[in-house]
């Protein structure tokens, strides 16, 4: 059998005249956790609603397992919408059992499905208040029990972790992370570039509806440039100006920052560091991932 990925393959749509996708293109394998990131308007939601067949694209493909995904494989993608879907009134336990019931799980499974998630998901004690009366971060808790309780073999969640507090993080890190471990590919959106850091094996980067970088955090940041914090208390400001292939990017107290270029020589910082006196701090700091996507937005601005 084909390997279990999800493609998004050269998918374009356009809502009159705004271009929303030209030719998204990127592959969630099985057990893998990617992050998908941009600005807003970027086209994130646009490409998971056509992942899941709410709406169409205008070109391009979408594959599960190396063939077009077809209507019965949709059923079995755990989604998550941004507008969210939950039905105000109706209440909680007995809407997720109607949802898995239409994911064609038997009665009894899917009470047994919801009892599990939402345990897991802490809103046991809620099951027979209505979704309404719940607060958001709670009403969002029950939104992914509704995308699990059906046991997907694909889950797509546009921004899962928005609105909820600290604790509510950490369930929902927890319950991604193990549904990746059990093989399932999972996709989602977030403005949380630390979280998506911290959790996804891959990221990729959307601007103006295209994919601009797709890869593991360390590769991104391996192509980015590298910062050295230097701390040189009795050094004049001046001190690094001149040196080959160096930038200086700010002055922070006694630590000078400095962007090397591909002919910098850091051993050379060093010693014009040390000549000034006492270094008590020389460290490459990495880029984080909002580092990589602001300079991905200003390269936008500047094109
Ligand atoms: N129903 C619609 N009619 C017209 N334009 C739309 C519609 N839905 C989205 N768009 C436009 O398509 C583009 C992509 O929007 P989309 O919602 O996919 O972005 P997004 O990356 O999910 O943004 P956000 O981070 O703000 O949720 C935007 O320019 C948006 O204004």
């Amino acid at each position: 059998m084909a390997e279990r990925r999800l493609e998004i393959d050269g998918v374009s749509k356009r809502y009159g005249d705004v271009v929303a996708l030209r030719e998204m293109t990127f592959a969630v394998g099985a057990g893998e956790l990617f992050g998908f990131v941009g600005s807003n308007g970027a086209g994130k939601t646009t490409t998971m609603r056509i992942a899941l067949g709410v709406l169409a694209a205008d070109a391009g493909v979408v594959r599960w397992a190396g063939e077009p995904i077809t209507l019965e494989t949709r059923r079995h993608i755990g989604y998550m919408p941004e507008e969210r879907g939950l039905y105000p009134k109706m209440k909680v336990g007995e809407q997720l059992v109607y949802l898995a019931r239409l994911h064609g799980l038997s009665t009894e499974r899917a009470r047994r499905s919801v009892e599990e998630w939402t345990e897991r998901l802490g809103v046991a004690g809620r099951r027979d208040d209505e979704v309404q009366k719940l607060s958001l971060g709670n009403q969002q808790r029950v939104q992914l029990a509704a995308a699990l309780v059906h046991d997907p073999t694909i889950l797509v969640l546009d921004e899962p972790f928005s609105g909820l507090d600290p604790v509510a993080v950490d369930v929902m890190s927890g319950v991604l992370q193990d549904k990746a471990a059990e093989g399932v590919p999972v996709v989602f959106s977030s403005h949380q570039l630390d979280l998506v850091e911290r959790l996804c094996h891959r990221v990729g980067i959307v601007r103006n509806g295209q994919m601009v970088a797709c890869d593991t955090v360390e590769s991104l940041r391996a192509g980015g440039t590298v910062h050295l914090v230097v701390d040189a208390p009795q050094a004049p400001k001046q001190w690094a100006d001149g040196l080959a292939g160096v930038t200086v990017k700010e002055h922070v107290g006694t630590q000078t920052v400095l962007e090397l270029g591909p002919a910098a020589d850091d051993q050379a910082v060093l010693r014009a560091a040390l000549a000034t006196g006492p270094v008590t701090e020389f460290s490459r700091r990495r880029q984080s991932l909002t580092e990589l996507f602001r300079n991905v937005v200003s390269e936008e601005v500047a094109a």
